[in-house]
């Protein structure tokens, strides 16, 4: 693992020993094969990669690299007082949560433990049942049912209550102080229905088991509506939909009859008053997540920290956000949805807490994205998302202005080669033509004819020509925003295709470790094509870029691999902002690659990401992203 990069040809049989004994941790071994390997080594360039890796090694033996606090461990912050929230009423989006006075960037703005959580099916045998950390070797099983896991003592009890706790125990040290209502405890009488119905019939038990616990009422399903005051979305459901709510009502009524409380009573209104809840956990639920590299299979961060070596340079661009559990936090869903959003959502073990990512002026709205926002997505991707996920026509700033990002994202270029205009297809100009609000400066130039417009900013153009007023324009498939131009658009799609399969094959060879010089040649052919295609801020070029800085690194050829890494990033700072988060991650990338090749410009990009990471994680970055801790640590060695 901690050598897994070095070149295919350089791969000889003391390379091969020399990378297990050092992912066995036997150093001295390990630098005797690869001194071994090196001398064998023909070639200058698999020499030199070699002299990298006994370097790495040497540091790494050198200076044992420090862990990263666990989550666990860490406490959580208090808001400052002077943060005062106020939930108000909003002309399109309901309730929605201001502040009342200035909140600078970075500040946090929230910290909430959950009403109730519960884990996803594929994470059930990997992390703890209660805190959603992942799972030491030594799990604690519920000592009742023995199906759910834990981490601890400590999660076992508040998962399970006192109840649980066996007589060997009894006596001991140990001493359970119960601050909350055991949310497993209902669930371990008899069948295990938790394993086998949905995570969010599930999460809709636990809420209503601890509303009946904390109401002391176990006779009805009391009225949840008013004890969580949450908004529902059952009306705009499908009549499909309805009736699957319908019937996982009555299931879960019946679970929580034979092995909760044989009081409950199995009747229409306890029915209706979970169909309501399952409503509204579909909409105000929010999914738990931790930070998952692909490098290996597993997602401990640790083994991650520890085993990274920069010669690994695509590892952090791997990096993903991965659902581990689904919860519902009473306050925090009183925050609406924006694509362009200034408040940042992120989990330590099972608090939720809010930071915001830019400054906010008082009173005005704290929005935080549900989905992927501007820059991930074109807009008539988000709001069908949005629709079909939460039931909702989003209203925010990104899908009622038009803007840059929504409009490049997926174009053409003009034809024209002096013109940098963009040619949509029909889909996406529909969508920018419904965007209702213009800005007031746009209108004011909407009497500018097609020459006047040359060197106007592409924004602004769009403005113009999507104003229906304009008639000048021919917005919608195969026609330049800037210029007019006509393209025959379904040909140049169908090019566009083409040149993907080579990525794709790129990508699969990348996967199964064979990357055939053919394979890279092909793609570097088709990158031209895209490029003289596509607009020059499409994300299909960001994407075939990373592709392509994927693929030499895998090679171990560097130099290339930085040069279509930063043609990713400059694409992607386009359409997401230079300050977001998903450009902190490119440059964790980038800034690998750089240290890789000894370039130190590496400093630069490192104090750029350290900068975004603690603006979107504040103090917590390091712990969520365990990898930024070494690249600081990197950082202060070449500065010193
Ligand atoms: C989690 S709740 C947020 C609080 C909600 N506004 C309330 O009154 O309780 C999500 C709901 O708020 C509304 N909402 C949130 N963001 C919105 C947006 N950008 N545009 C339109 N409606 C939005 C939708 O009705 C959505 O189903």
């Amino acid at each position: 693992m901690f050598l897994h990069l070095l070149a295919m040809d350089v791969d000889t049989v003391w390379c091969r020993r020399g990378k297990v004994n050092a992912t066995l941790g036997n150093y001295e071994d390990s630098v005797h094969d690869l001194s071994v390997a090196k001398d064998m080594e023909p070639s200058i360039g698999g020499k030199k990669q070699i002299e990298r890796e006994l370097d790495m090694l040497a540091r790494h033996h050198e200076k044992k690299i420090p862990k990263p606090a666990s989550q666990k461990s860490v406490e959580i912050p208090d808001v400052p007082s002077e943060i005062k929230l106020q939930c108000v009423k909003t002309p399109d989006k309901g309730r929605g949560m201001v502040s009342q006075f200035d909140i600078p960037q970075a500040s946090l703005i929230h910290a909430e433990e959950p009403y109730a959580v519960v884990i996803l099916k594929h994470c059930r045998e990997t992390h703890c049942h209660y805190c959603l950390n992942e799972l030491p070797a030594d799990t604690i099983p519920c000592f009742s049912c023995s199906l759910p896991l834990y981490c601890s003592q400590h999660c076992q009890v508040r998962a399970g209550g006192p109840i649980h706790i066996p007589d060997t125990m009894v006596g001991s040290n140990f001493k359970p102080t119960l601050e909350c209502i055991p949310e497993h405890k209902h669930e371990c009488q008899g069948v295990h229905w938790p394993a086998i119905l949905p995570s969010d019939v599930v999460l809709a038990g636990r809420v209503v088991v601890k509303t009946m616990e904390q109401k002391g009422q176990f006779t009805d399903v009391p009225n949840l509506s008013e004890t969580l005051g949450l908004c529902e979305s059952y009306s705009k459901m499908s009549p499909e939909s309805k009736l699957e709510l319908h019937i996982y009502s009555i299931v879960l009524l019946f679970c929580l009859h034979h092995s909760f409380s044989s009081e409950l009573s199995i009747n229409g209104d306890s029915a209706s008053q979970i169909v309501i809840l399952l409503s509204q956990i579909r909409v105000n639920s929010i999914a738990v997540v931790r930070m998952k590299s692909n490098t290996n299979d597993s997602y401990d961060q640790q083994d991650w920290f520890q085993n990274f070596s920069f010669g690994e340079a695509e590892a952090a661009s791997s990096v993903e956000q991965v659902r581990v559990g689904q919860a519902l936090y009473k306050a925090a869903s009183l925050f609406n949805h924006s694509c362009l959003p200034n408040i940042h959502a992120y989990f330590i073990s099972r608090t939720l807490l809010l930071r915001t990512t830019e400054f906010v002026s008082g009173g005005c709205p704290l929005e935080l994205s549900y989905g992927p926002p501007v820059g991930q997505w074109d807009c008539k991707d988000r709001l069908r998302f949005l629709e079909e996920e939460y039931f909702f026509r989003c209203w925010c700033r990104g899908c009622s202005e038009v803007n840059e990002s929504d409009l490049v994202i997926s174009g053409f270029c003009c034809v024209n080669p002096n013109c940098s205009g963009v040619i949509l297809d029909n889909l996406v100009a529909n969508c920018e033509k419904q965007k209702p609000k213009v800005p007031e400066t746009i209108s004011n130039e909407s009497h500018l004819q097609v020459h006047e417009l040359k060197d106007i900013d592409i924004k602004k153009v769009a403005n113009i020509s999507l104003d229906q007023t304009q008639s000048s324009f021919h917005v919608g498939s195969g026609y330049c925003l800037k210029c007019g131009s006509y393209c025959n658009f379904a040909s140049r799609s169908k090019e566009v295709k083409k040149a993907w399969t080579d990525f794709r094959r790129l990508q699969d060879s990348i996967a199964s470790k064979d990357t055939c010089g053919t394979n890279l040649t092909d793609a570097l052919r088709s990158l031209g094509l895209l490029r003289s295609i596509l607009h020059a801020y499409n994300k299909g070029i960001a994407e075939a870029e990373d592709i392509l800085a994927k693929a030499f690194c895998f090679i171990g050829d560097f130099e290339p691999a930085r040069d279509h890494c930063k043609a990713s990033i400059e694409i992607l700072e386009k359409l997401y902002g230079p300050n977001h988060i998903a450009i902190g991650y490119e440059l964790a990338k980038l800034a690998s690659i750089q240290l890789a090749l000894g370039d130190c410009t590496a400093v630069y990009n490192i104090n750029r990401l350290s900068a975004m990471f603690s603006t979107y994680y504040g103090p917590q970055a390091g712990i969520i992203f365990p990898y930024l801790l070494v690249l600081e640590r990197e950082r202060s060695r070449i500065i010193q």
